[in-house]
């Protein structure tokens, strides 16, 4: 079998207790024997509800914490063991687009040095020189459906569609496999997320990456991902194929979610633009 480009092994992740009401100790278990694997130019999709845990979890392969117990492996590499120099190398290779395009953008920065900031912070692994770097910013612009006379303009003078397209060029400078998708069009109008998600479905085409999509909203997942798995209070209650997932849950939580959602039963009407 082909090696997943990202696996999870037994992944568990706990908080330390808080004092809640009346003085007593709250600990939290975030994650709890986290299992999955990514295979590549795959779309995988996480999906749960408000604090399941896909953060600590999103947090975790971005190696920004630990967890308690469990594996982190990309191509095979358990994350835990590499030197930092390889650590800064897998990081040009694995990059997030957060959920909010309006608070993920420095407001100061120009489109030009929003792109190529990746390309300086990955300057050793990538070795581009300062012409090369906006070179390749205007084509990451052109990739995303802008242009060059674009660079040199501040997000403010953005929709937010556009800004998620900046977002995605800047995940993409640094050359990564791996884009994990941190609900990257909840704060979109519907019809800016068609054209977002058809965006991202194209990228995905011509530059075989490889998407981890993190979400709550089963609709889009749905349209997007060959893969799923629900996660609910911290663990993983039902993963597979998301056709098989969708039209026969097997878990309680599964045909919950999916039951509460009339609206998903054709996807493709919802989306396509
Ligand atoms: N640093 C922390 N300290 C204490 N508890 C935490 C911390 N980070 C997360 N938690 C708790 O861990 C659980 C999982 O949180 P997490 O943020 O991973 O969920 P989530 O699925 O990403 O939620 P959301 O969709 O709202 O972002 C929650 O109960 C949360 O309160």
């Amino acid at each position: 079998m082909v090696e997943p480009i990202l696996e999870i092994r037994a992944v568990s992740r706990a908080f330390a207790a808080r004092r809640g009401l009346f003085g007593k100790s709250t600990g939290v278990t975030a994650l709890s024997n986290v299992s999955l694997a990514v295979r590549e130019g795959e779309s995988f999709g996480l999906v749960g509800e408000s604090g399941s845990g896909k953060t600590t979890l999103t947090r975790a392969i971005l190696q920004l914490d630990r967890p308690d117990s469990g594996t982190i492996l990309y191509r095979g590499q358990d994350l835990a063991s590499l030197s930092a120099r390889e650590l800064r190398r897998l990081r040009s290779k694995i990059q997030i687009v957060f959920q909010d395009p309006y608070a993920s953008l420095n407001p100061r920065m120009t489109v030009l040095d929003i792109v190529t900031e990746p390309m300086v912070i990955h300057e050793q692994t990538l070795g581009l020189g300062q012409r090369a770097r906006r070179d390749r910013a205007a084509e990451l612009l052109s990739l995303v459906g802008l242009g060059p006379q674009h660079l040199y303009r501040h997000p403010h003078e953005f929709s937010g569609g556009q800004r998620q397209r900046i977002c995605i060029a800047r995940a993409l400078a640094s050359g990564p496999d791996l884009l994990l998708l941190d609900e990257p069009t909840s704060a979109l109008d519907v019809s800016v997320q068609a054209q977002v998600l058809n965006l991202l479905c194209d990228l995905q085409e011509k530059l075989g990456l490889t998407y981890f999509f993190i979400s709550h909203d089963l609709g889009v997942v749905r349209y997007l991902c060959d893969r799923v798995a629900l996660i609910y209070k911290g663990r993983i209650v039902e993963q597979g194929p998301a056709q098989l997932v969708f039209d026969a849950p097997e878990s309680d939580y599964a045909r919950m979610l999916i039951g509460a959602m009339p609206k998903l039963a054709r996807p493709a009407e919802n989306f396509s633009a």
